[in-house]
């Protein structure tokens, strides 16, 4: 690019332009090329990062080989000595996809190097041969770009046939310096075939201008795409701008080897030239910048204001493409044409001029520059007219909107605007009329129309999976059921039963937990009844869904999902008066509903001084009056009441240490069966390679169900019990004095959320040492890395991470309750060198599933979500480590009946997180307090 260094700075703004990743990651893959482009380096940690990362970028490898190759070396390759420059070239160049054998072309590029030079290709060559006997002893299917190999062999042949420069990649990879990096196929998308510009072949993952990648890569790169040339030998490059005729550069890539027009003084073109013209035909001549600020007045043309309209309007201070309009376009084409030729034939003065001819077999001639310039100016006259087409501004920061002090509207772009106020006022205005309900429950919700359409629509969902979590805590507790009434015999052997009640134990100590549940339906009934009848046929279907399947035999249990379930919690609005229907009575038992295998489930079977009656009549209030279903209950309450009754429910009175497994939830003998379900997980020494979920991003591999249910047990207990003692859980709080919305527990370091630091000690809170992580937790954790990188390897989802070597010294316990939930983050208070080699985030989730927000900014409406269950293992690393992410939401009794039965957890889900403080594998030192 005229003018620009390319240097780290200038890689760094490319690659983070193509590769949209989090910027310390970018600056990392940055640091690793500026120590690959260093004379005689290593390049095996590049290598790696490209292999591992970059699969799926082509153009970010087109900028890496690029930078890598010396502009000196490129030029001559576009200059170019004939037939064979090119192919040299394609021989050396990352590209899309690895582990390619040596290929022919390399053989004969090898051929035509500098004698000097082949040391350096010999120590290179040795290292790749010993990769590939590597590789070649890997299965075939653990070498995820075997396919891809063929492509570089192919594409490199093509390339060393056909002659001259082929590509971006291609052509600045002609450098002669001996590195051969013939295992990565040739990005060749934009050779043109005539004189130095051979396509590659075989070699292209992407059509010209059809990837996302290339696109982003024409926009951050140099300008406007290379139409195919019209031909023009190598001399040709002098004239027709740098790339030998392949290549997305255009003539501004002057990189010291072709002195763009615009270097030259105005003047030269004349007052009358086609730049003049081109700025005048502008519909406005004052244009800013939305990605710098920087402002164009092109009333009067500057070298600055020429390159800018050059380049169809790609500012020449950041980048971006500022979108130009013309009053008339076909008069525009005219005189950006005119403005090319002008520029090109000026530039064949100067290459004549300045170079002495000496660019190969057309060197120089007339003809040949005047063709090159003609290419070029049909090439800009192109990207002229589909400008605004490939052009997309976002500008969030726009004072757009404030109409009246907005500088840059026109007076009939100021009126429309304010016509368009006008209609929405009007259209709100008639909306509000129609407003049918406000609904203030708990003093927090007002329902729109609109809002309890869409509404309807998630409670019909949302009904439809109640449906199916009801059917499975049937399920449960029927088996449940069996198991305490004989003694034993369920799934999990003998000896597993419940030594208390959650439901009649809790409610004996903590309260009447049926009467607040009375409380609650006293309370609905009533605001019910205060809202017009109208009013409340329209809300009801919102919060009341009439899905009323599923219950089956547990269907006893609606009640005591509601309420009773929560024996040992507290919730209901306080001192309302008890309902009649539900009042005395110690909750539900048959509590199948709700409360699932829980403690619900296990009063079904145990005489527990329940009075089903009692129970079911609470349940036939709940039906016939609100049409719950005895899961629904529960939920269906909580969305009433604004999320406050699960919330509450949840708030325990905690006296003692944080138990994520009461006592009257556990077991009373330990469970001593071998699961059912074992894990995908492959047995030591091979076996199947468990399935990463297709679709995530690079960097980030999930596999479902990972962990075997013996593996989430002996997890709960060991978390259980170190939970219970010493720096164990805790509610930690931000700086500000808000608390998270969940109980947590650091392993190895304490994070501190008040200084976003880790610590030695718990200073915060009670100054407790976090406990050691369990040798086991490490090596379960290495197990998981491994098969994470080896599923992704197998191109589960499309990627291809594979993940550095983590030594876990941190490993943070999250226990949410089913209110709990976790803000959109990013995990960055290891040490930079940790998260600069992207070394990874291991995930294990226990107990309900959780929907789990991912994304490349805070924004939580552009996050993606993917729902986690008991036994996933998700991680995230590399060019993902940044990524942003939070638990957006809780699912009440999804988890695994097995499990709660054997530990006895309690509502809610268990999350465990293991990282690395240091890059460098950890010491005894950690931060200081
Ligand atoms: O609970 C989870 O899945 C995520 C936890 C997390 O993001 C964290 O602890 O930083
Ligand atoms: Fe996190």
């Amino acid at each position: 690019m005229a003018g620009q260094k390319r240097d780290a700075k200038w890689l760094k703004e490319q690659l983070s332009r193509v590769l949209g990743w989090d910027e310390m990651i970018v600056e990392a893959l940055v640091d690793t090329v500026m120590r690959a482009a260093a004379p005689g380096a290593d390049r095996s940690e590049l290598d790696e990062m490209v292999q591992n990362f970059m699969a799926d970028s082509p153009a970010g490898i087109a900028l890496i080989n690029d930078f890598l190759a010396p502009p000196s070396t490129a030029a001559s390759a576009a200059r170019g000595s004939g037939a064979g420059g090119g192919g040299a070239a394609a021989a050396k160049s990352y590209a899309a996809s690895a582990s390619s054998s040596n290929p022919p072309a390399a053989a004969a590029a090898a051929g035509r190097q500098q004698p000097q030079q082949q040391h350096r290709q010999q120590q290179h060559q040795q290292q790749q041969q010993q990769q590939q006997q590597q590789l070649r002893q890997q299965p075939q299917q653990q070498r995820p770009n075997a396919g891809s190999a063929a492509a570089a062999r192919t594409s490199a042949a093509a390339a060393a046939g056909s002659g001259g420069g082929t590509s971006a990649a291609a052509a600045a990879a002609a450098n002669d310096d001996g590195d051969d990096f013939s295992r990565f196929v040739v990005d060749d998308r934009a050779g043109g075939p005539g004189g130095g510009g051979g396509r590659a072949g075989g070699g292209s993952r992407s059509k010209p201008g059809s990837s996302r990648d290339l696109q982003a890569l024409e926009a951050s790169a140099v300008g406007p795409p290379e139409k195919p040339g019209a031909g023009g030998g190598d001399g040709a490059a002098a004239g027709g701008g740098g790339g030998g005729g392949g290549k997305v550069l255009g003539m501004f890539k002057a990189g010291g080897r072709i002195k763009s027009p615009a270097a030259k003084p105005v003047g030269v073109r004349g007052p009358d030239g086609g730049a003049l013209a081109l700025a005048a035909s502008l519909e406005r001549q004052v244009i800013n910048c939305l990605g710098c600020g920087k402002i164009y007045d092109c009333r009067s043309v500057t070298n600055d204001i020429l390159r800018f309209l050059d380049r169809g309007g790609v500012c020449t201070f950041c980048g971006d493409t500022v979108p130009l309009s013309y009053k008339d376009r076909r008069k525009a084409a005219e005189a950006a044409a005119e403005a090319v030729e002008a520029a090109a034939a000026a530039a064949a003065v100067i290459a004549r001029e300045g170079d002495g001819g000496g660019g190969g077999a057309a060197g120089g001639t007339e003809d040949a520059a005047t063709a090159a310039a003609r290419a070029f100016k049909d090439r800009l006259v192109e990207y002229d007219r589909n400008a605004a087409k490939r052009t997309t501004v976002i500008d969030d920061q726009s004072d757009f909107f404030e109409i009246d002090t907005n500088a840059w509207l026109t007076d009939q772009e100021r009126e429309e605007l304010r016509r368009r106020r006008r209609l929405e006022e009007e259209a709100e205005a008639a909306r509000r009329k129609r407003l049918t309900v406000t609904i203030d429950l708990i003093g927090r919700k007002v329902v729109l129309d609109e809002d309890v359409r869409k509404a309807e629509e998630a409670a019909a969902a949302a009904a439809a999976e109640r449906a199916a979590a009801a059917a499975k805590a049937a399920a449960a507790a029927e088996a449940l059921r069996n198991t305490d009434g004989d003694g034993g015999g369920g799934a999990y052997g003998s000896g597993v039963s419940f030594s208390g009640n959650a439901l009649s134990g809790s409610a004996a100590s903590h309260g009447p937990t049926a009467e607040q549940l009375a409380a609650a339906l006293d309370s609905l009934r009533r605001m019910k009844a205060s809202l017009n009848p109208a009013v409340a046929a329209t809300a009801a279907p919102l919060f009341l869904p009439t899905a009323a399947t599923g219950g089956g035999a547990a269907a006893g249990g609606a009640a005591a999902a509601g309420g009773a379930g929560g024996g040992s919690k507290r919730f209901g609005p306080a001192g309302a008066a008890p309902a009649a229907a539900a009042a005395g009575g110690g909750g539900g038992a048959g509590a199948g509903g709700a409360k699932g295998g829980r403690g619900g489930a296990s009063a079904a079977g145990r005489p527990t001084g329940h009075q089903p009656r009692r129970h079911e009549r609470v349940q036939h209030d709940l039906g016939a009056e609100f049409g719950f279903d005895a899961f629904g209950a529960e939920v269906a309450l909580d969305e009433l009441m604004g999320g406050a009754l699960l919330a509450a429910a949840d708030e325990q009175q905690q006296d003692g240490p944080y138990d994520i497994c009461p006592p009257d939830m556990a077991p009373s003998t330990s469970y001593s069966g071998a699961a059912k379900a074992p894990s995908q997980r492959p047995a030591a020494g091979g076996g199947a390679v468990p399935k990463a979920v297709p679709g995530l991003p690079p960097g980030v591999v999930l596999l479902k169900g990972y962990l075997s249910l013996d593996e989430q047990i002996r997890i709960v207990r060991q978390i259980r019990e170190l939970g219970l003692g010493p720096g164990g859980f805790y509610v930690p709080s931000y700086k500000t004095g808000g608390r998270l919305n969940l109980q947590m527990m650091c392993l190895g370091l304490h994070w501190e959320p008040r200084t976003s630091k880790y610590e030695a000690v718990r200073s915060s809170y009670d100054g407790a040492t976090p406990p050691p992580i369990p040798p086991w937790f490490v090596e379960l954790c290495r197990r998981c890395l491994e098969a994470a990188s080896a599923a992704a390897a197998t191109g589960g989802g499309g990627d291809r991470s594979r993940f550095p070597l983590l030594h876990p010294d941190i490993c943070l316990a999250n226990f949410y309750e089913r209110s709990g939930r976790l803000g959109m983050h990013q995990d960055k208070d290891e040490m930079p060198d940790s998260l600069r080699a992207g070394l990874p985030v291991v995930s294990l989730s226990l107990g309900d599933a959780a929907d789990f927000l991912y994304g490349s900014s805070r924004d939580v409406e552009a996050a993606r979500s993917v729902r986690l269950e008991s036994g996933d293992l998700l991680v995230f690393g590399g060019p993902a480590r940044m990524m942003f992410h939070s638990v957006a939401k809780v699912h009440p009794n999804t988890a695994p009946p097995e499990l709660l039965r054997a530990t006895g957890l309690r509502p809610g889900r268990l999350n465990l997180t293991f990282r690395q403080y240091r890059g460098a594998a950890p010491s005894s030192s950690g931060p200081t307090s």
